[in-house]
């Protein structure tokens, strides 16, 4: 087995339209951001396999042994990425003590990392590694940050296993992937998705992996190539919620109602689909007024097929509120439920309207009196194309710090 030391680098996620429907066959467009997890994985001599996840205070160590027990009789797949395996995962739910119902930060990491690893490398010799993840994304928050970890997690496991090569050519100080490798890695990292979240559409683990703006449905990923650069403000909620809880009471309100669910989800489909139109006009033709006023209208009105999936909060209801005062448009981005806005910024008044912004945030907070106090900056965020990379080892790594939205 060829095993090595590794660091690599995945993108966060905003989704712009299409967050729930796209877990039912509907059209999502989604984009990467310039905040993102690293992950670096080094091969010991200790007998151990050690994990460490700053952002969610979480360290932990297993003999190869213990975990040798757990994967007994096991004959998986390396090189490709099957539907998940009940039988481990029923396994490592008793082993780290996360019962069905348990939704833990912890115990899901914990979990996402020994079903990788333990898949990847259970039909052979188990390696001794201790693997360090940290991220600039807000956990839990929207912004697809159990994507990033997953993405993270598979490239570098496989790439560890030898599955992979390792893309990095001496002078290089990023590198990515081969597209086959990519599909490969966003295949696993879409099982630890799964364990995380239960029932993904594989949306966030795609932009985590190719990066840029995707248009996404059912499976099927389409990078755009021609977007318009959009100025959007990222707004951090900080209510907790989890993704997992938002996608089931999704999934359960359309089955008891499906007659008045179903044309909701046609709807946020058909906005996800004159989106697209329209910021593929922005491109080719000079940018109106118009343009961004029909942006706008369907930001508004996605907002409210969100609040009647049920997956609002009073805090984004603030949000849209005081962004309206100033005439901004926002909605939820990624499961809701609390996490992160996003507010659309006109490019013609855009320094006015960071100002105004940061105002109007500053307000936000003190409203729901949050621990944002007058020193934090309101950090305007980029979307950005970066994707996946491989990062060379000895580079300065980036410190370990919480983003403060
Ligand atoms: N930096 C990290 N270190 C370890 N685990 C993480 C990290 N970031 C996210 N996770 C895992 O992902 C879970 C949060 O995933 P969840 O899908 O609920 O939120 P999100 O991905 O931020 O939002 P969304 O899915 O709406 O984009 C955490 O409970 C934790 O298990
Ligand atoms: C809510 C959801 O649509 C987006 C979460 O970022 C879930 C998913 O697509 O897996
Ligand atoms: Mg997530």
């Amino acid at each position: 087995m060829q095993v090595k030391d590794i660091f690599v680098s995945a993108p966060g996620k905003a989704i712009l339209h299409g967050e729930h429907a796209v877990v039912h066959g509907k059209v999502a467009l989604a984009v990467s951001l310039n905040l993102r997890a690293y992950l670096r994985l080094k091969v010991t001599t200790t007998g151990k396999v050690c994990i460490n996840l700053p952002n969610i205070d979480t360290s932990q160590c297993w003999d190869l042994s213990e975990l040798r027990r757990l994967i007994h009789n096991f004959h998986g797949k390396r090189d490709e990425a099957q539907r998940l395996d009940a039988e481990l995962v029923k396994r490592l739910r008793e082993f780290v003590g996360a019962t069905n119902g348990n939704l833990d930060t912890c115990s899901m990491a914990t979990l996402s990392f020994l079903y990788i690893y333990l898949s990847l490398f259970g039909s052979g010799e188990l390696p001794s590694l201790t693997v360090t993840v940290w991220s600039e994304l807000p956990t839990g928050a929207g912004l697809g940050s159990s994507a990033a970890y997953s993405v993270c997690l598979a490239a570098a496991l496989l790439c560890t296993s030898g599955v992979i090569p390792a893309p990095l050519k001496e002078w290089d100080h990023t590198a990515r992937w081969c597209q086959e490798d990519l599909e490969l890695i966003n295949s696993w990292a879409f099982q630890g998705e799964m364990i995380i979240h239960g029932n993904p559409s594989g949306v966030d683990n795609a932009v985590g992996t190719w990066g840029g703006m995707l248009r996404f449905l059912a499976g099927k990923i389409i990078p755009l190539s021609r977007v318009p650069l959009l100025r959007i403000l990222l707004t951090n909620t900080k209510v907790p919620r989890s993704t997992k809880v938002l996608v089931a009471r999704v999934k359960d309100k359309i089955n008891k109602f499906p007659s008045i669910m179903t044309p909701v989800l046609d709807s946020v489909d058909a906005i996800s689909c004159t989106c697209e139109k329209v910021l593929s006009e922005m491109t080719c033709e000079p940018i109106t007024g118009e343009h961004y006023n029909i942006l706008e209208e369907l930001i508004d009105i996605n907002q409210h097929h969100l609040n009647v999936m049920g997956v609002g909060h009073p805090a984004l209801d603030m949000l849209c509120r005081v962004t309206l005062a100033k005439g901004l448009h926002s909605k939820l981005t990624g499961a809701g439920g609390g996490g992160c806005g996003i507010t659309l910024l006109r490019p013609e008044k855009r320094r006015r309207e960071a100002v105004l912004h940061s105002s109007s945030l500053c307000l936000i907070w003190d409203q729901l009196n949050t621990r944002l106090s007058s020193g934090h900056k309101v950090k305007l965020h980029h979307f950005s194309s970066a994707c996946l990379y491989c990062l060379w080892g000895r580079k300065k790594v980036y410190p370990w710090t919480t983003a403060v939205m």
